[in-house]
């Protein structure tokens, strides 16, 4: 039964966490504060090295924090070891064992807790049913596809029924294809099953496309935690613009404020009225953000001017990069249809009309 969404299933407190001492100290963790809900499919988001993995260690009890608790349910469960916590997870390379079937793999851990043969039997069916591999149950995990031993990986882990599954990284070694199967099946699984699932991942596509919240990481910090839309379009400051797909940045000065705007001279002239992040005060020098889908071109006069340097086709829509007479460079998404080109060519004199609410201040 799902459990209730909004109620906090792990709580994480002003968590450090250093490695090594002296001039080779390392904060993996500066100061993390996150609270992820109850049936929540959470997406911890960031590049190599910002930190994703130690969180995840520290929630399992694989490594502990140099200051700061971890609560679980409200409790703190830092006198837990990992294998009495209600928490599991799927690591990159599985960990499945080669010289087991499948069904021995799913009822490993189970049988590892103690439980009557007869609960671990009904139990494995359950999971076998639930990532449909009921087929291969008798087969060694040595003689199955990566996409096959990756579902007996997850029923592995879901098998004791967790309050939190940990995923780190677990699609990195499938291919594009059954990369986006898997997501959809991840996706799925979650819900039916009503588990938190707290998901590690670099690939921003991926967590824009499965998570119900993300929280962005940078150099041991979280910068941002929202929905996919909140993060996609509104971000909170420069780094998660630049991370979370294609932006164009622009160099502006602020001379007015007022209803939730701001008024931005770019440095061709033009003003622009740009929506500001939460918590920004006004200073000379700002980033203006302009996500290429939000911004048209025209032949005519637009809100900046320039030349058309290159055009790339994508299949599905063509980006088009323009060199503003300030010299900047800026990029402009159109959708393609069946039956016209872009309408532009290389060297074209252009305009570029932003539409309302397009233009965001950024603090740097
Ligand atoms: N056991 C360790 N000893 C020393 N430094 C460590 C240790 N584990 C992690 N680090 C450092 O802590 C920082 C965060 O590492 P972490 O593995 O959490 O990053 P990550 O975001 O998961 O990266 P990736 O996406 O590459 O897995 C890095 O600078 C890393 O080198």
């Amino acid at each position: 039964m799902p459990e209730q969404p909004g109620r906090s299933a792990i709580e994480v407190r002003g968590v450090r966490k250093v490695f090594g001492t002296g001039e080779s100290q390392v904060a993996a963790l500066d100061t993390v504060s996150v609270s992820i809900r109850e049936n929540e499919f959470f997406t911890l988001l960031g590049p190599s090295g910002c930190g994703k993995t130690t969180l995840l260690r520290l929630i399992a009890g694989f490594d502990f924090p140099s200051a700061g608790e971890i609560l679980l349910h409200g409790q703190d469960i830092a006198p837990l070891p990992p294998f009495k916590r209600p928490v599991n997870t799927v690591f990159q390379n599985y960990a499945l064992f080669p010289h087991m079937t499948v069904a021995e793999n799913i009822g490993f851990g189970l049988e590892m807790l103690g439980k009557p043969k007869a609960e671990v039997k009904a139990r494995v069916a359950e999971m076998l049913k639930l990532v449909k591999m009921e087929a291969l149950s008798n087969r060694r995990t040595s003689q199955i596809s990566g996409g096959q031993q990756q579902r007996v990986a997850l029923a592995r882990a879901l098998a004791p029924q967790p309050k939190v599954l940990l995923l780190d990284e677990p699609l990195s070694a499938l291919d594009f294809k059954l990369r986006k199967e898997m997501q959809i099946e991840l996706k799925r699984l979650q819900h039916e099953t009503g588990i938190t699932f707290i998901f590690v991942t670099h690939d921003q596509e991926e967590a824009l496309t499965m998570s119900d919240r993300i929280a962005v990481m940078s150099s041991g910090k979280i910068l941002q935690v929202g929905t996919p839309w909140d993060i996609y379009d509104k971000p909170a400051e420069r780094f998660v613009a630049d991370f979370i797909g294609e932006t164009n940045f622009l160099t502006a000065a602020i001379t007015g404020m007022g209803n939730g705007k701001a008024r931005a001279t770019l440095k061709s002239g033009a003003t622009i009225d740009a929506t500001v992040a939460e918590g920004f005060q006004p200073k000379d020098n700002a980033t203006v953000v302009v996500r290429p889908e939000h911004a048209k071109l025209t032949s005519g006069k637009g809100d900046l001017s320039g030349t058309v340097e290159n055009i790339v086709y994508f299949g599905t829509d063509t980006h088009i990069h323009v060199r503003l007479d300030s010299s900047e460079t800026f990029t402009v998404r159109q959708q393609n249809t069946r039956s016209a080109g872009c309408g532009f060519e290389r060297g074209d004199k252009v305009g570029i009309s932003i539409g309302n609410d397009a233009a965001q201040v950024l603090r740097d």
